[in-house]
């Protein structure tokens, strides 16, 4: 054992959640790895070995840090600073590669700059997928599969380190994109966070309704739950993520206000064709985006079933999957009422499972890809 010890390269995950945990799953088993996760918490660190998701774990910030070859930060963006100020004063494997993967990069990038490492180096991450659910619980092998993982290194950062690490995210089967930080939280904030803002607002506006007419949740169906999803992340990690963008978020939502206000212009004049011209922009760029991208957790290969409500469809469909030998990784009853058609969301792990369901159960069911 001490031999493997002393020959394999240690990744240190701090904060095993969602993408921490995940990327512990990617390192875990590979050659030459060996995954050790970091909580100030006895009862987490005990929960990553009971879970599996990584070989050893500590409440050691120390042991973690200097016995690692490669550090991953995956905190709440407000806790990347003192985490990076604390890494600074220790005596790091000389090499060490600090990378993080928190949501904004300009910050965080400012901050390592300003700091000495002796020997090691500081190269930002971001990976581009996640969902609104945390913990290691949530934590997924396939998380980041296909998904684009920012790099943001330093001006100084070496190119054979910068590789080293290129190198290393291979096991997430993700692909790398190098980009200015500055630039991230521009393109960030606007295709994620300003999402994020827009969708809690919107689930706020219709809450505070509800409370005098219960019927809005009620009715509330697929349009709402598909726009506010993301409206249930958690909220610790967003309130960072705002904060730590903020300025780029107030350049966008003085741009948002100005969409609404189109809006109310188009709707006092009741002018349909304008507003038609609006849906026909809109539909033409979503429709260019990429479909189904594996490697965001609940937009995996996804196919929604419209079954019949009674007693046993759940069991008969799943059957019928299996008797074909096509994996299911996940259903979920999305809409089912007394005499209405509930709708299932099947989730597949692959294209192949996902093409071969959606063609036997298409002889039975209205199915939508
Ligand atoms: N969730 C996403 O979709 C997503 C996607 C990309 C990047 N990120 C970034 O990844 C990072 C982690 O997010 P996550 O979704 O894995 O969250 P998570 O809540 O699942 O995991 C966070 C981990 O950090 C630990 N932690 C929380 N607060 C802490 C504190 N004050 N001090 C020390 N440890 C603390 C938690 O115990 C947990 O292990 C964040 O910086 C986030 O911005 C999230
Ligand atoms: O899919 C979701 O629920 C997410 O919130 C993932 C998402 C995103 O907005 O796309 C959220 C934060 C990240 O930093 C990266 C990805």
């Amino acid at each position: 054992m001490g031999f493997i010890k002393d020959e394999a390269k240690t990744i240190s995950i701090f904060g095993v959640g969602l993408m921490g945990g995940s990327l512990a799953l990617c390192f875990k088993g590979k050659p030459g790895l060996r995954v050790v996760g970091h909580s100030p918490n006895p009862a987490s660190v005990n929960k990553y070995l009971e879970r599996g998701v990584v070989d050893e774990a500590t409440t050691s910030f120390e042991q973690a840090a200097c016995d690692a070859d490669y550090i991953f930060l995956c905190v709440p963006v407000g806790q990347l600073e003192p985490y990076l100020e604390r890494l600074s004063n220790l005596p790091l494997k000389p090499g060490c590669i600090i990378t993080d993967v928190g949501s904004t990069k300009a910050s965080v990038m400012d901050y390592a700059r300003k700091l000495q490492f002796k020997d090691a180096y500081f190269i930002g991450g971001h990976p581009m997928a996640g969902s609104e659910r945390s913990g290691v619980e949530a934590a997924s092998s396939y998380l980041y599969e296909n998904a684009f993982y920012v790099l943001t290194p330093l001006e100084s950062t070496p190119e054979e380190v910068y590789g080293r690490l290129e190198n290393l995210l291979r096991w997430t089967k993700a692909h790398v994109v190098r980009m200015d930080s500055g630039l991230h939280d521009d393109i960030v904030g606007a295709i994620s966070h300003l999402p994020h803002i827009i969708a809690v607002a919107l689930v706020n506006q219709i809450a505070a309704y509800n409370k005098d007419n219960p019927y809005y949740e009620r009715l509330a169906a697929g349009g709402f739950r598909d726009i506010t999803r993301i409206a249930s992340g958690d909220p610790v990690m967003w309130r960072d993520i705002l904060v730590h963008n903020r300025k780029v978020l107030l350049d966008l939502l003085k741009d948002w206000n100005r969409q609404m206000e189109h809006f109310v212009q188009l709707l006092e004049a009741a002018d349909g064709p304008g507003i038609e011209q609006e849906f026909i922009r809109a539909g033409q760029f979503r429709g260019q985006l990429p479909e189904r991208r594996k490697g965001v957790l609940t937009s995996l290969y996804d196919l929604y079933v419209d079954v019949p409500d009674h007693p046993g469809i759940v069991g008969s469909i799943a059957t019928q999957l299996g008797n074909e030998g096509i994996n299911l990784r996940n259903i979920q009853i999305i809409e089912s009422r007394a005499d209405v058609p509930g709708v299932l969301r099947l989730s597949f792990d692959n294209e192949k499972d996902y093409e071969k369901a959606a063609n036997l159960l298409k002889e039975q069911y209205t199915v939508h890809q």
